[in-house]
Protein backbone atom coordinates (compact mmCIF):
# COMPACT_ATOMS: atom_id res chain seq x y z
CA UNK A 1 0.00 0.00 0.00
CA UNK A 2 0.71 3.64 -0.55
CA UNK A 3 -0.71 6.44 0.91
CA UNK A 4 0.32 9.91 0.26
CA UNK A 5 -1.77 13.17 2.04
CA UNK A 6 -1.13 15.79 -0.81
CA UNK A 7 2.30 15.96 -1.44
CA UNK A 8 3.29 14.10 1.58
CA UNK A 9 4.35 10.39 1.51
CA UNK A 10 2.97 8.81 4.74
CA UNK A 11 3.34 5.38 3.71
CA UNK A 12 5.48 3.98 0.82
CA UNK A 13 5.11 0.26 -0.91
CA UNK A 14 4.49 -1.38 2.13
CA UNK A 15 3.38 -4.81 2.13
CA UNK A 16 3.30 -7.10 4.81
CA UNK A 17 1.04 -10.13 6.38
CA UNK A 18 -0.46 -11.44 9.58
CA UNK A 19 -0.92 -14.57 10.37
CA UNK A 20 -4.10 -15.52 12.20
CA UNK A 21 -3.86 -16.18 15.80
CA UNK A 22 -0.45 -13.87 16.17
CA UNK A 23 1.07 -10.78 17.63
CA UNK A 24 2.18 -8.43 15.14
CA UNK A 25 4.18 -5.34 16.30
CA UNK A 26 4.26 -2.18 14.42
CA UNK A 27 7.05 -0.33 15.52
CA UNK A 28 8.86 3.19 14.02
CA UNK A 29 9.52 6.98 15.21
CA UNK A 30 7.14 9.62 15.64
CA UNK A 31 5.81 10.28 12.28
CA UNK A 32 6.43 7.10 10.56
CA UNK A 33 3.57 6.18 9.33
CA UNK A 34 1.82 3.72 12.06
CA UNK A 35 -1.14 5.36 12.82
CA UNK A 36 -1.77 5.77 8.99
CA UNK A 37 -1.33 2.26 8.17
CA UNK A 38 -3.86 1.15 10.82
CA UNK A 39 -6.11 3.63 9.11
CA UNK A 40 -5.68 1.83 5.92
CA UNK A 41 -6.27 -1.88 7.59
CA UNK A 42 -9.11 -1.09 9.30
CA UNK A 43 -10.47 1.23 6.64
CA UNK A 44 -11.10 4.48 7.96
CA UNK A 45 -8.59 5.57 5.13
CA UNK A 46 -8.40 4.27 1.46
CA UNK A 47 -4.55 3.92 -0.13
CA UNK A 48 -3.56 6.03 -2.89
CA UNK A 49 -2.17 2.74 -3.94
CA UNK A 50 -2.57 -0.87 -3.47
CA UNK A 51 -4.87 -2.92 -1.34
CA UNK A 52 -6.02 -4.63 2.17
CA UNK A 53 -7.02 -8.41 2.34
CA UNK A 54 -9.34 -9.35 5.44
CA UNK A 55 -9.86 -12.58 6.41
CA UNK A 56 -9.55 -13.51 2.71
CA UNK A 57 -11.48 -10.26 1.30
CA UNK A 58 -10.34 -7.64 -0.19
CA UNK A 59 -11.63 -4.30 1.78
CA UNK A 60 -13.90 -2.66 -0.10
CA UNK A 61 -16.43 0.20 0.73
CA UNK A 62 -19.58 -2.59 -0.42
CA UNK A 63 -17.71 -5.11 2.77
CA UNK A 64 -16.27 -2.65 4.44
CA UNK A 65 -19.05 -2.93 7.41
CA UNK A 66 -19.27 -6.35 7.13
CA UNK A 67 -15.44 -7.14 7.98
CA UNK A 68 -15.32 -4.26 10.41
CA UNK A 69 -17.85 -5.98 12.90
CA UNK A 70 -15.42 -8.50 13.47
CA UNK A 71 -12.55 -6.12 14.03
CA UNK A 72 -11.81 -4.27 17.69
CA UNK A 73 -10.07 -1.31 17.11
CA UNK A 74 -8.84 1.17 20.26
CA UNK A 75 -8.36 4.63 18.52
CA UNK A 76 -10.16 6.97 16.35
CA UNK A 77 -13.51 7.02 18.35
CA UNK A 78 -14.03 9.02 21.67
CA UNK A 79 -15.58 8.17 25.00
CA UNK A 80 -19.31 9.50 25.72
CA UNK A 81 -17.89 11.75 28.23
CA UNK A 82 -21.17 12.26 30.29
CA UNK A 83 -21.65 8.46 30.43
CA UNK A 84 -20.32 6.08 33.23
CA UNK A 85 -17.80 3.17 32.42
CA UNK A 86 -20.61 0.58 32.02
CA UNK A 87 -22.89 2.77 30.06
CA UNK A 88 -20.12 3.50 27.56
CA UNK A 89 -19.33 -0.60 26.97
CA UNK A 90 -23.12 -1.23 26.85
CA UNK A 91 -23.60 1.06 23.82
CA UNK A 92 -20.86 0.12 22.19
CA UNK A 93 -22.37 -3.59 22.88
CA UNK A 94 -25.33 -2.30 21.30
CA UNK A 95 -23.58 -0.91 18.23
CA UNK A 96 -21.69 -4.26 17.49
CA UNK A 97 -25.15 -6.09 17.78
CA UNK A 98 -24.74 -8.01 20.54
CA UNK A 99 -27.50 -9.80 22.82
CA UNK A 100 -28.51 -7.97 25.97
CA UNK A 101 -27.39 -11.19 28.41
CA UNK A 102 -23.90 -11.14 25.97
CA UNK A 103 -23.63 -7.34 26.67
CA UNK A 104 -24.26 -7.66 30.38
CA UNK A 105 -21.58 -10.48 30.92
CA UNK A 106 -18.61 -8.92 28.53
CA UNK A 107 -19.32 -5.79 30.78
CA UNK A 108 -18.49 -7.75 33.78
CA UNK A 109 -15.43 -9.87 32.48
CA UNK A 110 -13.89 -6.46 31.10
CA UNK A 111 -14.25 -4.13 33.71
CA UNK A 112 -13.41 -7.62 36.03
CA UNK A 113 -9.92 -7.70 34.00
CA UNK A 114 -8.87 -4.50 33.45
CA UNK A 115 -9.49 -3.86 37.32
CA UNK A 116 -12.12 -1.22 36.34
CA UNK A 117 -15.08 -2.35 38.49
CA UNK A 118 -14.96 -0.57 41.17
CA UNK A 119 -15.54 2.28 38.98
CA UNK A 120 -18.07 1.07 36.31
CA UNK A 121 -20.29 4.26 37.42
CA UNK A 122 -18.04 6.78 37.11
CA UNK A 123 -18.81 8.81 34.00
CA UNK A 124 -16.20 8.47 31.53
CA UNK A 125 -15.23 11.88 31.67
CA UNK A 126 -14.46 11.67 35.35
CA UNK A 127 -12.33 8.94 35.23
CA UNK A 128 -8.19 9.57 35.08
CA UNK A 129 -6.06 9.19 32.09
CA UNK A 130 -4.87 6.16 32.69
CA UNK A 131 -8.71 4.55 33.07
CA UNK A 132 -9.89 6.16 30.25
CA UNK A 133 -7.32 4.78 28.28
CA UNK A 134 -8.31 0.98 29.96
CA UNK A 135 -11.70 1.62 29.07
CA UNK A 136 -11.03 2.27 25.03
CA UNK A 137 -9.32 -0.84 25.10
CA UNK A 138 -12.37 -2.46 27.16
CA UNK A 139 -14.73 -1.26 24.18
CA UNK A 140 -12.46 -2.77 21.68
CA UNK A 141 -12.21 -5.95 23.00
CA UNK A 142 -16.55 -6.22 24.20
CA UNK A 143 -17.33 -7.73 21.03
CA UNK A 144 -14.50 -10.25 21.06
CA UNK A 145 -13.20 -9.21 17.66
CA UNK A 146 -11.14 -11.60 15.63
CA UNK A 147 -8.68 -8.92 15.05
CA UNK A 148 -8.12 -6.22 17.32
CA UNK A 149 -5.84 -3.63 16.55
CA UNK A 150 -3.92 -1.30 19.46
CA UNK A 151 -2.37 1.54 19.25
CA UNK A 152 -0.49 2.54 22.09
CA UNK A 153 -2.70 0.69 24.32
CA UNK A 154 0.03 1.14 27.48
CA UNK A 155 0.42 4.76 27.18
CA UNK A 156 -0.52 6.12 30.31
CA UNK A 157 -1.10 3.27 32.64
CA UNK A 158 0.80 3.01 35.46
CA UNK A 159 3.35 0.09 35.08
CA UNK A 160 1.26 -2.81 36.97
CA UNK A 161 -1.58 -1.82 34.98
CA UNK A 162 0.75 -1.66 31.82
CA UNK A 163 2.39 -5.34 33.12
CA UNK A 164 -1.57 -6.63 33.88
CA UNK A 165 -3.00 -5.22 30.23
CA UNK A 166 -0.11 -6.68 28.14
CA UNK A 167 -0.68 -10.31 30.03
CA UNK A 168 -4.84 -10.07 28.78
CA UNK A 169 -3.87 -9.21 25.32
CA UNK A 170 -1.41 -12.04 25.46
CA UNK A 171 -3.74 -14.30 26.78
CA UNK A 172 -6.48 -13.13 23.72
CA UNK A 173 -4.45 -13.86 21.30
CA UNK A 174 -2.31 -17.51 22.98
CA UNK A 175 -6.18 -18.63 24.27
CA UNK A 176 -8.79 -17.45 22.24
CA UNK A 177 -6.42 -16.99 18.98
CA UNK A 178 -7.46 -13.00 18.74
CA UNK A 179 -4.99 -11.95 15.70
CA UNK A 180 -3.65 -8.79 17.33
CA UNK A 181 -1.71 -5.89 15.57
CA UNK A 182 -0.06 -3.27 17.86
CA UNK A 183 1.80 -0.18 17.72
CA UNK A 184 3.79 0.62 20.72
CA UNK A 185 6.49 2.60 21.42
CA UNK A 186 7.73 0.32 24.79
CA UNK A 187 9.68 -1.84 23.48
CA UNK A 188 10.90 -3.45 26.85
CA UNK A 189 10.18 -7.16 27.06
CA UNK A 190 7.95 -7.05 23.88
CA UNK A 191 9.39 -10.07 22.14
CA UNK A 192 6.90 -11.77 24.90
CA UNK A 193 3.80 -10.55 23.76
CA UNK A 194 4.79 -10.01 19.27
CA UNK A 195 5.43 -13.23 17.29
CA UNK A 196 6.39 -10.93 14.12
CA UNK A 197 7.26 -7.36 13.97
CA UNK A 198 7.60 -4.70 10.85
CA UNK A 199 9.65 -1.40 11.77
CA UNK A 200 8.65 1.55 9.65
CA UNK A 201 11.08 4.27 9.27
CA UNK A 202 9.71 7.94 6.81
CA UNK A 203 6.79 5.63 5.83
CA UNK A 204 8.87 2.87 4.23
CA UNK A 205 8.80 -0.85 6.24
CA UNK A 206 12.43 -1.06 6.18
CA UNK A 207 11.93 -4.77 8.71
CA UNK A 208 9.66 -7.46 8.51
CA UNK A 209 8.98 -10.96 9.83
CA UNK A 210 8.87 -13.68 12.48
CA UNK A 211 10.68 -12.03 15.53
CA UNK A 212 13.47 -14.80 16.89
CA UNK A 213 13.81 -15.18 13.17
CA UNK A 214 14.46 -11.66 12.38
CA UNK A 215 16.92 -11.14 15.25
CA UNK A 216 19.18 -14.22 14.50
CA UNK A 217 19.50 -12.97 11.01
CA UNK A 218 20.92 -9.70 12.25
CA UNK A 219 23.23 -11.29 15.15
CA UNK A 220 24.02 -14.97 14.15
CA UNK A 221 26.53 -14.89 16.88
CA UNK A 222 26.27 -15.54 20.25
CA UNK A 223 26.84 -12.75 22.50
CA UNK A 224 27.76 -12.92 26.69
CA UNK A 225 28.61 -10.16 29.13
CA UNK A 226 31.69 -10.99 31.20
CA UNK A 227 32.07 -9.82 35.01
CA UNK A 228 35.51 -10.63 36.74
CA UNK A 229 37.39 -9.20 39.30
CA UNK A 230 40.92 -7.27 38.70
CA UNK A 231 41.33 -6.88 34.92
CA UNK A 232 38.99 -7.11 32.35
CA UNK A 233 42.10 -7.09 29.52
CA UNK A 234 43.56 -10.45 30.77
CA UNK A 235 40.04 -11.77 30.80
CA UNK A 236 39.86 -11.00 27.37
CA UNK A 237 43.83 -12.40 26.22
CA UNK A 238 42.62 -15.78 27.71
CA UNK A 239 39.26 -15.94 26.15
CA UNK A 240 41.21 -15.11 22.71
CA UNK A 241 43.51 -17.28 23.19
CA UNK A 242 41.11 -20.48 24.11
CA UNK A 243 38.65 -19.29 21.25
CA UNK A 244 40.51 -18.01 18.20
CA UNK A 245 40.70 -14.57 16.18
CA UNK A 246 36.52 -15.30 15.49
CA UNK A 247 35.46 -13.56 18.78
CA UNK A 248 34.95 -10.06 19.18
CA UNK A 249 34.78 -7.64 22.50
CA UNK A 250 33.85 -4.71 23.65
CA UNK A 251 33.93 -3.21 26.95
CA UNK A 252 30.62 -1.18 28.60
CA UNK A 253 31.17 0.54 31.76
CA UNK A 254 33.81 -1.79 32.59
CA UNK A 255 32.46 -5.07 31.82
CA UNK A 256 33.05 -7.21 28.83
CA UNK A 257 31.07 -8.22 26.35
CA UNK A 258 32.08 -10.84 23.76
CA UNK A 259 30.53 -12.45 20.54
CA UNK A 260 30.87 -16.25 19.80
CA UNK A 261 30.16 -17.68 16.68
CA UNK A 262 29.13 -20.89 18.04
CA UNK A 263 27.56 -21.14 20.87
CA UNK A 264 29.64 -24.48 22.10
CA UNK A 265 32.64 -22.55 22.87
CA UNK A 266 31.02 -20.99 25.32
CA UNK A 267 32.79 -23.30 27.91
CA UNK A 268 35.98 -23.46 26.38
CA UNK A 269 36.03 -19.22 26.85
CA UNK A 270 34.93 -20.52 30.58
CA UNK A 271 37.76 -23.31 31.30
CA UNK A 272 39.96 -20.77 29.69
CA UNK A 273 39.33 -18.31 32.51
CA UNK A 274 39.61 -21.00 35.51
CA UNK A 275 42.78 -22.41 33.86
CA UNK A 276 44.19 -18.42 34.16
CA UNK A 277 42.83 -18.29 37.95
CA UNK A 278 40.97 -15.13 36.82
CA UNK A 279 37.88 -14.58 39.15
CA UNK A 280 34.97 -14.85 37.32
CA UNK A 281 31.74 -12.77 38.93
CA UNK A 282 29.37 -14.00 35.71
CA UNK A 283 29.24 -14.85 32.44
CA UNK A 284 25.73 -13.64 31.32
CA UNK A 285 24.14 -14.76 27.79
CA UNK A 286 22.99 -11.78 26.18
CA UNK A 287 19.44 -12.25 23.74
CA UNK A 288 19.78 -9.72 21.40
CA UNK A 289 15.78 -7.96 21.97
CA UNK A 290 12.98 -6.07 19.84
CA UNK A 291 14.68 -2.87 21.13
CA UNK A 292 18.12 -3.71 20.59
CA UNK A 293 16.78 -4.66 16.71
CA UNK A 294 14.86 -1.18 16.43
CA UNK A 295 18.00 1.13 17.37
CA UNK A 296 20.11 -0.70 15.25
CA UNK A 297 17.57 -0.54 12.23
CA UNK A 298 16.53 3.61 13.34
CA UNK A 299 20.00 4.79 13.87
CA UNK A 300 21.91 2.67 11.94
CA UNK A 301 23.55 0.29 14.69
CA UNK A 302 24.22 2.94 17.03
CA UNK A 303 22.26 1.78 20.04
CA UNK A 304 22.56 -2.01 19.07
N1 LIG B 1 -4.69 13.38 7.83
C1 LIG B 1 -3.44 13.70 7.51
N2 LIG B 1 -3.15 14.73 6.71
C2 LIG B 1 -1.88 15.04 6.37
N3 LIG B 1 -0.78 14.37 6.80
C3 LIG B 1 -1.01 13.33 7.62
C4 LIG B 1 -2.32 12.94 8.05
N4 LIG B 1 -2.22 11.87 8.85
C5 LIG B 1 -0.90 11.62 8.97
N5 LIG B 1 -0.17 12.49 8.23
C6 LIG B 1 1.29 12.50 8.09
O1 LIG B 1 1.72 11.20 7.76
C7 LIG B 1 2.94 10.89 8.43
C8 LIG B 1 2.77 9.62 9.25
O2 LIG B 1 1.90 9.91 10.35
P1 LIG B 1 1.36 8.78 11.33
O3 LIG B 1 0.36 9.43 12.24
O4 LIG B 1 0.91 7.61 10.54
O5 LIG B 1 2.68 8.42 12.14
P2 LIG B 1 2.89 7.47 13.42
O6 LIG B 1 3.95 6.51 13.06
O7 LIG B 1 1.58 6.91 13.86
O8 LIG B 1 3.47 8.50 14.49
P3 LIG B 1 3.30 8.59 16.11
O9 LIG B 1 4.25 7.58 16.68
O10 LIG B 1 3.74 9.98 16.36
O11 LIG B 1 1.87 8.33 16.44
C9 LIG B 1 3.31 12.13 9.26
O12 LIG B 1 4.23 12.89 8.52
C10 LIG B 1 1.99 12.85 9.40
O13 LIG B 1 2.19 14.25 9.50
Amino acid sequence: MTKHFGPRKAVSDISFEVGAGRAFGLLGPNGAGKTTTVRLLTGILTPTRGSVTLFGQTLTRANADALRARIGVQTDTRLYENLSARDNLRTWGELYGLAPRVIERRIAEVLEVLRLADRAGSLAGELSKGMRQKLLVGRAVLHEPDLLFLDEPTAGLDPEAAIDLTDYVRDMVRTARTTVVICTHQLHGLETLCDDIGILNNGRLVVTGEVQTVLRQRWPEHRYLLEVEGDPALAREAISAAVGKAVEFSTVEGQLSFSLPEQETISSAVAALVHDRIPVRAVIPRRPTIQDLYFATINDGSAA
